[in-house]
């Protein structure tokens, strides 16, 4: 029987945009109405100050129906739960900068969940995912995981293995900034739209979006549009000077290849040699989140306790409501419309059934019903994604298998490295750095 009320805990809820998702949450509550509220971390001091923050956010909103707990105690965080919004960053920003800079010692992209770093950072995530999955499964079965912890690719593919029965969405909150920047940029309104997509994560196309509102797909004035000159970033990115960067990039992707409108994560891609000569080596955007929403957190945290703050307002866009709207639709077998990570099945009908892709999903009571594209992608997106699916695969293959040569082989294959040398030194000096967190490869 439907229950009149969910508990939900946040796994990772020490994490920067535990604010945001929570601040989505209180606003949701006539159609996502919650008992319990629970934060549940590895970091008793980054639990701590959000369960400070929140505390706060909960009396200057007036929310008082929710009862808010922190516990790194996982059977106190995963027993009678409903829904569990996994945010987890195995290693913290501190392995993400070895991340980002190691490749960039040999001239390859440095980068959180792409590249030879997104490898690096996938082979330390499924362990801590895995660990999550199997918490939720042995204290709250019938919970739904809502997954936004990257790579999601890789956790997505690791997750369809060891639990293929897993009640679990994984989203990206990448094609709704996307959406949202342009309809900002240019007068639209998202809400109005109907938008057709494929890809890996992180590496996608749009074939087009339908505009309710004006009756037309508005894709190709929109790539009209970005062709000439570069969106400028919206508000809820306003802080993060690293986004105009991102929208610099899909311009200059658009004018090499404009029938569809890109993910902007394919200039990693489609551009490494202008991504590394615009690299700083030294301060990568692991250091900007350090010195930008990690110590933010950490001030407003002290802030509080001192009694010494102004009024509290996140905006991180659309990265709450998207995971909040999703657990909603299941509540509410509402059937909303999501771009999710799903095993292809034939979505993609000349892709491997295998694959692990980003596309349009229904939400209701059962999970994802993936939206089947009924025609074949064409030869050069095929192409680019069945080389980085293998790649991917790989990757996993390596992390199951304990192999060194499948690690290698994925490195090697990774569409941003262009050498096994290069790959090869690049994997051997990640392997010591992530001692304590990958498992074990044998030559
Ligand atoms: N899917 C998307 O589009 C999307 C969007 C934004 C962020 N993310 C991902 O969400 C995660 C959180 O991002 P953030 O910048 O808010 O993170 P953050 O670095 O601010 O915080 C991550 C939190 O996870 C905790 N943690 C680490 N390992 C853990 C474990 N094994 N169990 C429980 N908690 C653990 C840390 O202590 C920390 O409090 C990252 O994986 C990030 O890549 C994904
Ligand atoms: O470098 P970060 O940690 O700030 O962001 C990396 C994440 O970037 C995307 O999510 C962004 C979102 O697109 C943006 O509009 C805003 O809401 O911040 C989000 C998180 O910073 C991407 O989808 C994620 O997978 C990345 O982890
Ligand atoms: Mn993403």
């Amino acid at each position: 029987m439907k229950k009149s009320q969910v508990n939900i805990t946040i796994a990772g809820g020490g994490a920067t945009h535990t604010p945001g998702i929570v601040q989505a949450l209180f606003e949701s509550r006539d159609k996502l109405p919650i008992h319990e509220l629970r934060l549940y971390d590895i970091d008793q001091q980054k639990n701590d100050d959000m369960f400070v923050i929140i505390q706060e956010m909960m009396k200057q909103l007036k929310v008082k129906d929710i009862t808010l707990s922190q516990t790194t105690n996982p059977k106190a965080a995963f027993s009678n739960v409903d829904f569990v919004f996994s945010q987890i960053r195995v290693g913290d920003l501190e392995m993400r900068e070895k991340d980002e800079k190691i490749p960039l010692k040999y001239g390859l992209v440095g980068q959180e969940t792409c590249g030879v770093g997104g490898f690096s950072y996938g082979l330390r995530s499924i362990k801590g995912l895995l660990e999550i999955v199997k918490f939720v499964q042995d204290y709250s079965p019938d919970a739904w995981i809502l997954n936004y912890t990257n790579p999601e690719s890789l956790i997505a593919e690791a997750v369809r293995r060891k639990y293929p029965n897993a009640k679990i969405l994984n989203a990206c909150d990448m094609t709704i900034s996307i959406e949202e920047t342009i309809a900002r940029n240019y007068g639209y309104e998202r809400k109005n739209w109907v938008a057709q997509y494929y890809g890996l994560n992180h590496f996608g196309w749009y074939t087009s979006i339908f505009d309710k509102s004006l009756g037309r797909d508005v894709m190709p004035e929109i790539i009209q549009k970005l062709k000439k000159e570069p969106m400028k970033v919206a508000s809820f990115n306003a802080k993060d000077p690293s986004w105009q960067d991102a929208w610099n990039m899909l311009t200059k992707n658009l004018q090499l290849f404009p029938d569809y409108l890109p993910n902007n994560y394919l200039e990693y891609y489609l551009f490494p040699d202008i991504v590394v000569n615009n690299s700083n080596p030294n301060y990568t955007r692991a250091n900007q989140v350090m010195d930008g929403r990690l110590k933010e957190t950490k001030e407003l945290a002290a802030q509080i306790r001192s009694n010494h703050f102004d009024d509290i307002h996140f905006d991180f866009g659309e990265h709450g409501n998207y995971i909040v709207d999703m657990a909603a639709s299941i509540f509410n077998d509402s059937h909303e419309r999501f771009m999710l990570i799903v095993p292809n099945v034939g979505a993609i009908p000349n892709l491997r059934a295998d694959s692990v892709v980003e596309i349009p999903a229904y939400v209701g009571c059962t999970g994802a019903e993936p939206i089947s594209m009924r025609h074949p992608i064409n030869n050069f997106h095929k192409g680019l994604m069945e080389a980085q699916d293998a790649a991917e695969k790989l990757l996993v293959d390596a992390y199951f298998e304990h192999s060194y040569q499948k690690a290698l082989q994925a490195f090697t294959l990774n569409q941003t490295v262009p050498s096994a040398d290069k790959a090869k030194k690049v994997l051997d000096e990640l392997i010591v750095v992530n001692k304590d967190y990958w498992p074990e490869l044998n030559k």
